[in-house]
């Protein structure tokens, strides 16, 4: 059988960077064919384009005389003779890499600028191995409308946990979905004890080694608020049936509870290459692609309710979801531009959730989703958390 051909969209992230690790694995089962970046490191995806020979390579800024420049140097070093894979450039560049003809195309962008590519890989007809999960939650039916039934599958975590769990029943038999958060670095602390938090803090996550925004959104929870959503979105399954319950030990990534009251659990230690392997080969699953639990190490796993008052992010976004329309792609730019100015030192933590609630608040929705009204709903966004910012003192 000939390796499935890999688009990788955001090659030089957490993401990116693993699923290189996974196609090392496993070079029998998957070839990359394309990769895309933002271009904040042109280094790194010189090198990568040379190490995979990917025959396209995007970035959205930054020079491409430079990247030419890099590659050529890398292929040199590397032995590579006539290596001179296509470069694209400019804000698009990872939607025209979308596009290619390829098997599957990994999303792991990150932010809701994933929207465009998200839709030009379905479009093509490639299978979206999603961990891009912004690109959902602002697209919401526009995104599942231009899907073909099983095209997107899960790389996060949780979601790719339930579809494993959703193997074993039918549609019918589903009572609920229970997403696990490990509750952050901030886990048992009172809303006033979140006031002071450092970014530094924030982004001490206790068992994942992610980028920045999803660090900082996990410990808001509001991460776990937009999984929510996302759960929602792939699995049809109603706001209301899907619980969030807190997991410190990020070993069981999600649960299916039936309607007989029986619960199937997807476990696995904390390690994405499980998931972006499953999501690369769907519905097969890699051998080796990470490390089981070790049974002969004494091992305890706990469980407890989510902190709503210290915590709201969850519910604020089951109400934005529920309002449905644009109201979900507000509640992600707001926190976008909130978690920026968070890191730039404008803003206090607990100010991240207040500012998402109050723009919130301040929407009125579009009569109709659309790519252009989610895109002026995101731009308005962004806009009026930005004059709500510009006022705020530390
Ligand atoms: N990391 C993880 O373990 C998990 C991540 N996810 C989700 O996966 C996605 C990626 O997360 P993560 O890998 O942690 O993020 P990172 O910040 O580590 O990586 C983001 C990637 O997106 C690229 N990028 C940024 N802007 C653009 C742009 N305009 N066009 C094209 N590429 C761009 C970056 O390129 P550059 O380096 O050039 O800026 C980088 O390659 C997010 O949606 C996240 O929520 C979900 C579950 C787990
Ligand atoms: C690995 C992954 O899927 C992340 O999205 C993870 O869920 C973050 O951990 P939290 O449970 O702390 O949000
Ligand atoms: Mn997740």
């Amino acid at each position: 059988m000939q390796p499935r051909k890999i688009i990788l969209l955001g090659s030089t992230g957490s993401i990116g960077t693993q699923a290189i690790d996974v196609v090392d694995a496993a070079p029998h089962l998957f070839e990359v064919v394309a990769l895309s970046a933002g271009g904040g490191n042109l280094e790194l995806i010189a090198q990568q384009a040379v190490h995979t020979k990917a025959q396209a390579v995007g970035i959205a800024y930054g020079d491409a005389h430079e990247l030419h420049r890099l590659i050529g140097a890398a292929a040199s070093a590397a032995g590579l003779r006539n290596y001179d894979p296509a470069i694209i450039t400019g804000p698009d560049a990872s939607t025209k890499i979308a596009a290619i003809e390829a098997d599957v195309v990994l999303n792991g962008i990150t932010g809701s600028i994933g929207l465009a590519p998200t839709l030009a890989a379905l479009k093509s007809g490639a299978i979206l191995a999603l961990a891009n999960k912004e690109s959902l939650i602002v697209g919401g039916a526009l995104v599942k409308a231009a899907a073909a039934v099983d095209q997107i599958v899960p790389v996060d975590s949780e979601h790719s946990a339930i579809a494993q769990c959703l193997r074993a029943g039918t549609d019918k038999e589903v009572g609920k979905l229970i997403l696990t958060a490990s509750g952050g670095p901030f886990r048992g602390r009172s809303r006033e004890q979140l006031r002071n938090v450092t970014p530094a803090e924030a982004l001490a996550h206790p068992t994942w080694d992610m980028g920045l925004m999803v660090t900082t959104n996990s410990a808001s929870l509001v991460n776990k608020g937009l999984e929510v959503i996302e759960a929602h979105l792939l699995f049809d399954v109603p706001l209301d049936r899907i619980d969030v319950v807190v997991h410190p030990q990020s070993v069981v990534h999600s649960m299916v509870e039936f309607v007989d009251g029986s619960i199937i659990a997807q476990a696995s230690p904390p390690d994405m290459r499980l998931p972006i392997a499953l999501g690369l080969g769907w519905p097969d699953r890699v051998p080796g692609a990470a490390k089981a639990c070790d049974w002969t190490k004494a091992t305890r796993w706990t469980f407890e309710p989510l902190d709503s008052v210290a915590f709201p992010a969850v519910e604020l976004a089951k109400d934005a979801a529920k309002q449905g329309s644009t109201f979900p792609a507000v509640f992600n730019a707001a926190n976008e531009e909130a978690v920026e100015a968070f890191h730039a030192g404008r803003i206090r933590f607990t100010d991240i959730v207040d500012t998402v609630e109050s723009v919130l608040s301040e929407h009125s929705g579009s009569l109709e989703l659309t790519v252009d009204s989610v895109l002026d709903a995101e731009r308005w966004a962004r806009t009026r958390t930005h004059d709500r910012l510009a006022n705020s003192t530390l």
